[in-house]
């Protein structure tokens, strides 16, 4: 059974839609940041504000292949997983690629505090501008993120069938 990999910009919703995917498919779910902090037993901010973002990326990659190992699993990736199409090319050997789509304007009403990347607010705008191809590019599915949460899993759901459920 395949993957159903969640990819996105920061605050799409994929934890949140992931994990009530899960409770309505009853496939485990796996979130590629907590997966990371577990692993590394620390948390992404310090590893940014430490090491720097490159050593993230590189962290981020080799635990992007161990989870691409797993089976009829849902995995919400970071939102920057798609600046490497190595973890792309990773994550579809085993997995359907969903794309959750979300405007720029709902995002930026959600808390960031634990965002590292947009403690600058102007830095949500860039992100997604230089993002937004690659999304589009790599997704196997675009569902966009506009209505209520359960519309959303149902959308993720119907689109699914015939695919891999
Ligand atoms: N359709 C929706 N309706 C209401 N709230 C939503 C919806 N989609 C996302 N949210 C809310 O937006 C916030 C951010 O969602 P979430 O943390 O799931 O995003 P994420 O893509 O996992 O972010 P990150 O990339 O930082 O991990 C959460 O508070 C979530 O409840
Ligand atoms: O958009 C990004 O580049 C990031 C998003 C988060 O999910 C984390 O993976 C990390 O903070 C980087
Ligand atoms: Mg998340």
């Amino acid at each position: 059974m395949k993957n159903i990999v969640l990819i996105g910009m920061p605050a799409c919703g994929k934890s949140t839609i992931g994990y009530w995917l899960s409770k309505k498919i009853n496939f485990p779910v796996l979130d590629a940041d907590k997966y990371l902090e577990e692993k590394e037993n620390r948390v992404i901010s310090d590893i940014f504000s430490n090491e720097g973002e490159e050593h993230f990326r590189e962290l981020e990659t080799k635990y992007l292949k161990e989870l691409s190992e797993k089976e009829g699993t849902i995995i919400s990736t970071g939102g920057g997983a798609v600046k490497k199409k190595e973890n792309i090319d990773i994550l579809k050997k085993t997995g359907i690629v969903v794309f959750l789509d979300r405007t720029i304007d709902a995002i930026s009403k959600e808390n960031h505090k634990n965002r590292p990347l947009l403690q600058n607010p102007d830095n949500l705008q860039k992100l997604y501008d230089e993002r937004i191809k690659l999304y589009r590019r790599y997704a196997d599915i675009i569902i966009k993120n506009d209505d209520s949460i359960d519309v959303i899993v149902e959308r993720i759901i119907t689109s699914l069938k015939g695919k891999i459920l």
